[in-house]
């Protein structure tokens, strides 16, 4: 971030002198969400939230919060893919929020994170291995029962020379206006120094102010072009195809036999549509409600923890195609296609579904990307589906690579 510059906006004295406050010990940042949204950026961790297997999300955020030791009143942090994995949740020392006029896209302040010359790229599994487990996908849903979407994953390992930096990967995403950039310090949880998770998502999980709650979901993809005709045609037949609006209403109608019985009211008032990113096209459905009760009804990171995960990262129907992942993939995907979020006292907090991102340890760095796979899918489209997905990942590193990943 260049503080050098004049900021637009109502930016008041105090913002800006956090802000330069902030850039000054950018290496405590523990935390941030920032998108087109009000966005928050914590530094140090006052008190993580305690583990307790045998209470939900929720309670356990309750009893956080009626446990009243001072401090903000915002609680942040990460749900694994596995919901049986620990989640990473703490209060933070400061937090600092910032309006949508803060927000820095446009033009990349930093530096290249990474040289290509001094890299190695190991997909694993590689594109074949994914085409395979594909096929393997689609014989189970062909098999009869009701098993109808899988949404499966590969991984592209890059080892750089140097440790790279991950607020610089955060500010080349956030070039992108239409995605919400996360950080999350991933060393409070492991101890591993430099153990990050950055990454720039277009899908919210689920957002709560009040009774007010939205929820935008995300499934059906084309990769988008340069070529503004190519790239309007891709648009044009991914809102027509059959196939992926199937795939696209399993998760439309997982979010709403989820919140339904929470909400007095819930609809999508304008149907599913398309949603762009940079790199992606999505068809995508933004869904609002009204919570029947603002101070019984489930905090953000409650609703978050309903919903995850959502058939748009897991598949349909839930433990059947979680059995799929479980078998087919080869690897253990972390915090990516978990949730990253904030919920305060009130019960207010957005969460995204934490999707095009890398786990960074130091020099390394692990990026995933999945694809939903359903009746019609085929092998070399859903590799070219999660390679178009590696790549704004990959451009915020300096990496502009096409060929077979
Ligand atoms: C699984 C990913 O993305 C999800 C899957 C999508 C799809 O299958 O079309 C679209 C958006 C996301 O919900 C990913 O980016 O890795």
């Amino acid at each position: 971030m260049d503080i050098g510059e004049p900021i637009a906006g109502t930016t008041s004295q105090r913002a800006l002198d956090e802000r330069r406050e902030h850039h000054e010990h950018r290496e405590h940042q523990v935390f941030s969400l920032r998108g087109s949204d009000a966005s928050i950026q914590t530094f140090g961790v006052r008190r993580r939230l305690a583990l307790g297997y045998a209470s939900t999300l929720e309670d356990r955020v309750r009893a956080f919060f009626a446990d009243e030791t001072g401090g903000p009143n915002v609680l942040v942090g990460a749900l694994p893919f596995d919901t049986n994995r620990d989640t990473l949740f703490f209060q933070p020392e400061r937090v600092i929020w910032e309006g949508v006029e803060n927000r820095m896209t446009g033009v990349a302040r930093s530096n290249v994170p990474l040289r290509s010359s001094s890299l190695q790229i190991v997909g694993e599994p590689d594109a074949a291995a994914y085409a395979a487990m594909v096929e393997q996908a689609l014989a189970r849903i062909g098999a009869g029962d009701d098993l109808r979407k899988i949404v499966l994953s590969r991984r592209l390992r890059i080892h750089a020379s140097a440790p790279v930096d991950p607020m610089a990967i955060v500010e080349r995403l956030a070039c992108d206006p239409k995605v919400t950039t996360f950080l999350v310090d991933l060393s409070v949880a492991s101890g591993a120094h430099g153990h990050r998770l950055v990454g720039a998502t277009p899908e919210l999980l689920v957002s709560r102010k009040g009774l007010r709650i939205a929820s935008h979901p995300l499934a059906g993809s084309a990769a988008r072009s340069a070529d503004p005709e190519v790239d309007r045609r891709a648009a044009e037949d991914l809102l027509r195809s059959e196939k992926d609006r199937r795939e696209h209403a399993l998760v439309v109608e997982a979010v709403f036999d989820t919140l339904s019985p929470v909400c007095a009211e819930l609809s999508a008032p304008e149907g599913i549509g398309l949603q762009s990113t940079s790199t992606m096209w999505h068809l995508g459905t933004r869904i609002e409600g009204v919570l029947k009760s603002e101070e019984h009804g489930p905090s953000a990171a409650g609703l978050a923890a309903m919903l995850h995960p959502t058939p748009a990262v897991g598949g349909h129907p839930r433990e059947a195609a979680l059995e799929a992942i479980r078998a087919l993939e080869p690897h253990d995907r972390g915090f990516y296609a978990g949730a990253v979020g904030w919920t305060d006292t009130k019960g207010d907090g957005h969460w995204y579904v934490a999707l095009r991102c890398a786990e960074i340890r130091g020099s390394r760095l692990t990026l995933h990307a999945g694809a939903g796979i359903v009746a019609g899918s085929t092998p070399d489209r859903e590799v070219a589906e999660t390679s178009a997905k590696f790549r704004a990942m990959l451009h915020a590193l300096g990496i502009h690579e096409d060929g077979a990943l």
